[in-house]
C-alpha cells in the first residue's frame, strides 16, 4: 500500500503582529512575500484576556484578498460565531477543545455547513489525547492547532515540550494538517518541523524581521526538509 502523502507546508503569518490600521495592505504584502495562509486571532476577552478582531474585520478584509483566512477563535462560545464567520468569508474556523467538550460534533457539522474547514486547538496544559476523538470522528476536524504558548498575546517564548503532542499526532495521522502557534521563527522552526508540524503560524518573527519574506521562506524550507527526511 502506498504511504499517505505528507501534508503540504503552509506558512501563516499571524496578523496579530501586523499594523491593524493597514490590514488589507499588510495582508497583500504577506501573500506577495510567500504566505500561504493568513492567521487571524479572534479574542474577545472571555477565553483570553485580550481583545482583537471579530467577524466584521474578516468581512472587510475578505473584500481585499482571496487568501485563506485561518481563523483561530479564542472564545468560550464558538458556536455563537459560526454563522457570522461563515458569512464574513472565513476559510478555516478553529475552536478550542477546552470549551467544547459536550458539543464538538454539532459544532464541526455547522462549521462545514457554512463552507469553512473545521479545526480544533488545545492549550499547553491540555493533553493531546483529548483531541483524538475529534480527529477520528465520522465528520472529523481537518486541522489540529497545538498552542506552543499560552494563548492571548504575540511575542511569547516557544514551549518545546509541546512537540511531544505534535509527534504523537503525526505518528497517528500522516496527512493531517498540524499547526503550531506561538514563538515560531528561524530559531525554533526546526524543532516544530522535525516533530511533524506542517502549518506554521508566526507573528513577531515575520512582522519584526527586516526581510519578512526571508523568514517565510526559511520556515517553509525547514518544514519541507523535515518531510524529505522522514
Ligand atoms: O495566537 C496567538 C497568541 O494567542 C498568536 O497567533 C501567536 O502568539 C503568534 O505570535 P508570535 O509568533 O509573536 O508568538
Amino acid at each position: 500500500m502506498a504511504a499517505a502523502a505528507a501534508a503540504a507546508a503552509k506558512i501563516a503569518p499571524s496578523m496579530l503582529s501586523s499594523d491593524f490600521a493597514n490590514l488589507a495592505s499588510e495582508a497583500e504584502r504577506m501573500v506577495r512575500l510567500g504566505a500561504d495562509w493568513l492567521h487571524m486571532d479572534v479574542m474577545v476577552r472571555h477565553f483570553v484576556p485580550n481583545l482583537t478582531i471579530g467577524a466584521p474585520v474578516i468581512e472587510s478584509l475578505r473584500k481585499h484578498t482571496k487568501a485563506y483566512l485561518d481563523c483561530h477563535l479564542m472564545v468560550t462560545n464558538p458556536s455563537d460565531y459560526v454563522e457570522a464567520f461563515g458569512k464574513a468569508g472565513a476559510s478555516g474556523f478553529t475552536f478550542h477543545i477546552e470549551v467544547t467538550r459536550d458539543n464538538w460534533k454539532e459544532l464541526i457539522q455547522s462549521i462545514k455547513a457554512k463552507g469553512m474547514r473545521p479545526g480544533v486547538s488545545l492549550k499547553p496544559g491540555t493533553p493531546v489525547e483529548d483531541v483524538f476523538p475529534l480527529v477520528e470522528a465520522e465528520t472529523p476536524v481537518e486541522l489540529v492547532l497545538v498552542m506552543t504558548v499560552e494563548p492571548g498575546f504575540g511575542g511569547q517564548k516557544f514551549m518545546p515540550e509541546m512537540m511531544d503532542k505534535v509527534r504523537t499526532l503525526r505518528k497517528k495521522h500522516p496527512s493531517l494538517d498540524i499547526e503550531v502557534d506561538g514563538g515560531l521563527g528561524p530559531s525554533t522552526i526546526d524543532a516544530a518541523a522535525s516533530a511533524g508540524a506542517n502549518c506554521i503560524v508566526a507573528g513577531s518573527s515575520v512582522f519584526g524581521a527586516p526581510d519578512p519574506g526571508e523568514v517565510i521562506s526559511a520556515l517553509r524550507k525547514s518544514v519541507e526538509a523535515s518531510q524529505i527526511k522522514s
